[in-house]
């Protein structure tokens, strides 16, 4: 089970980002997504650099969002993508075969489609509306999502929305991943934040 952190400079209160993410591994988070929407090409490049030698020691793989470049560039551990990025025969081409495939699912359509792919995991999204994230299609709900966990052959990540309210709902309704911006991102204490996340999860597991 991940507790999966996206990241957004503008969701972090003015701290560093760098530090965000690195309380958050130390509370519990099991991957990181860099996603940088303004970051020109050489600024996304060293700033994945750094994000990789910082969770190297955590054992923690970096995922970039959008870029397979940048993911090649950085040599980090895989990409995510959704419906309007590069599509998925291109990013199986560019990428190297262990490298992490993560893709968006907003329709019943986009599901029943990657059931011809080999994604790592396919993205439930959004689950719920967010502001973190408004250009969206409508959210899946959970009726949606125990429609997904009932027609795909993938793990699925849900993400937006998602806090310690509903997490254990997610998950009892077949999310194997939790990926959050603000819940994280935006706490007082990121790492208090994900360390009771992973309570909740540890606990759900344990049933
Ligand atoms: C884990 C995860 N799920 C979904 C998304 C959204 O991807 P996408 O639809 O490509 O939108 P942007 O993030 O690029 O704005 C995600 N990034 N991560
Ligand atoms: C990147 C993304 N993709 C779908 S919803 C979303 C934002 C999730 O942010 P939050 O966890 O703050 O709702
Ligand atoms: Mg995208």
């Amino acid at each position: 089970m991940q507790l999966y952190l996206v990241t957004d400079e503008n969701a972090c209160l003015g701290r560093d980002l760098f530090w965000v993410v690195e309380e958050a591994v130390k509370g519990g988070v099991t991957m990181v997504q860099l996603r940088e929407k303004s970051l020109g090409t050489r600024a996304f490049i060293d700033r994945a650099k750094k994000m990789k030698d910082i969770l190297l020691p955590y054992n923690v793989p970096l995922i970039i969002n959008d870029r397979v470049d940048i993911a090649l560039a950085s040599d980090a551990d895989g990409v995510h993508v959704g419906q309007s990025d590069m599509p998925y025969e291109m990013l199986k081409d560019l990428l190297p075969p262990e490298k992490i495939i993560g893709l968006s699912a907003e329709t019943k359509e986009d599901v029943l489609e990657a059931e011809n792919w080999d994604l790592t995991y396919l993205a439930v999204s959004p689950l719920f509306s967010t502001p973190s994230k408004t250009d969206t299609l409508r959210p899946w709900g959970m009726d949606g999502l125990k429609w997904v966990k009932a027609n795909s052959k993938h793990p699925l990540v849900v993400i937006g929305g998602l806090n310690e309210t509903n997490t254990a709902e997610a998950i009892s309704n077949g999310a194997e991943g939790i990926a959050i911006i603000s819940a994280i991102c935006s706490a007082i204490s990121p790492f208090e934040a994900a360390r009771y996340l992973k309570f909740l999860i540890n606990k759900i597991e344990k049933i």
